[in-house]
């Protein structure tokens, strides 16, 4: 068990699992994109660890972008979504695959698609380590590939934090029941 502010947490991805997965992600956009060099794009801030591991292990041609947008406010969505860094990069005519760390109700991927529809990309695929299926409020949203789908319940690590903090750990902890 660990500690994060008020807060317990119990062990629930290993980073060894972590890092299987991301190795089994990596070699499928290797083949997937062999053909035109996408641009990757990072959401910030909670993709910074996924993103970073899995960018390592890419083997093709691929350029770096990023974003910042938030929606979660200490353990609940607020339901809003709002860019707080915009995006830089002239991505007209490209083929984009966004990083999230994770997907909950899917409000952040959904307002992310209409941006990047917006500057006249050539595609996207969606990416993301963590998935909660019953808690997915936007059915369109549909993801290429997922690390993990997890249960409705609060996370923490790899990127992931609780009120800022915890995005440090290597690992993903689950907040104790
Ligand atoms: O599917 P949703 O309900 O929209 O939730 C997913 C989003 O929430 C988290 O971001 P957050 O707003 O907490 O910002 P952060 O990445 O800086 O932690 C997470 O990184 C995703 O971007
Ligand atoms: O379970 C979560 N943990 C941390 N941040 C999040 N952002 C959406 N869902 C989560």
């Amino acid at each position: 068990m660990i500690q994060v502010l008020d807060r317990n947490f119990v062990p629930l991805i290993s980073a060894s699992e972590i890092q299987l997965r991301v190795d089994e992600i990596a070699d499928k956009i290797n083949l997937e994109y062999i053909s035109e060099p996408p641009v990757l794009l990072g959401v910030l801030n909670g993709a910074f660890m996924f993103f970073s591991d899995l960018v390592k292990r890419l083997q093709i041609p691929v350029q770096v972008a990023f974003i910042r947008i938030s929606s979660y406010e200490g353990l609940n969505s607020s339901g809003n979504v709002a860019t707080e860094i915009e995006l830089r990069d002239d991505l007209t005519g490209r083929r984009v695959i966004v990083i999230e760390d994770i997907v909950d109700t899917g409000r952040s991927m959904e307002y992310l698609v209409k941006v990047l529809e917006s500057k006249g990309v050539k595609d996207i695929a969606l990416v993301a380590l963590l998935h909660k299926p019953d808690a997915l409020q936007v059915p369109t949203v549909k993801l290429d590939h997922i690390g993990f789908s997890i249960k409705n319940k609060f996370v923490v690590g790899y990127g992931l934090d609780y009120a800022g903090f915890g995005r440090n750990l290597p690992e993903i902890y689950v907040l104790e029941e």
